[in-house]
């Protein structure tokens, strides 16, 4: 077991930024050209993740982004999310330089790994999501760049 010390090192190591603020939205295109009002600026790109049953799109606000996610199904995430609460924030992202070895060390540190196998995600990013349950009732998704 490393000393606390040096886990501590490579978590400044891992948990590098925000990568992106996830936000559930019923119509994108309604929601893009609402956030493009409020940013100054219009999205980067969108993106369908069909592994996650999301149509996506991205605004660059400094050093993160802004991600809106329609459902593109009713067995989508997103879907079941808006099916409970209204639109809002879905959940935040964090870019993690070695996405296995910050698993590895949120299991060590009791958070609830959904999918410890990292999935393909969004704008070139294998990522790893923790229940909500063992954050704080916040969503937290990790991203590392591919
Ligand atoms: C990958 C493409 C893109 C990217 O950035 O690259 C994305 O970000 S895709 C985003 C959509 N995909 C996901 O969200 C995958 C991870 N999410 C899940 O596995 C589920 O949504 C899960 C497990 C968070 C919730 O599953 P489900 O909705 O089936 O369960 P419940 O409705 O029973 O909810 C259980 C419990 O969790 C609370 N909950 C659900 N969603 C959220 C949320 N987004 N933020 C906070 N809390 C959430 C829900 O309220 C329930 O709490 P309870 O106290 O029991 O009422
Ligand atoms: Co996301």
């Amino acid at each position: 077991m490393l000393p606390k010390r040096f886990n501590a090192n490579i978590a400044n190591l891992n948990m590098r930024k925000i990568e992106h603020i996830g936000i559930a939205v019923s119509d994108l295109e309604e929601s893009n050209a609402l956030f493009a009002r409020l940013l100054g600026k219009k999205h980067f790109k969108t993106e369908v993740v069909d592994g996650e049953k999301v149509a996506t799109s991205f605004f660059q606000v400094g050093e993160t982004k802004v991600e809106l996610l329609q459902a593109t199904d009713e067995s989508s995430p997103i879907a079941k999310y808006l099916a409970r609460k209204s639109e809002g924030v879905h959940h935040i992202a964090f870019d993690v330089e070695d996405i296995l070895a910050e698993v590895e060390r949120l299991k060590g540190e009791g958070f609830e790994i959904l999918n410890e196998t990292p999935k393909l995600g969004a704008d070139n990013k294998l990522v790893v999501f923790l229940h909500p349950r063992s954050t704080n009732g916040v969503l937290i998704e990790l991203c590392q760049e591919i």
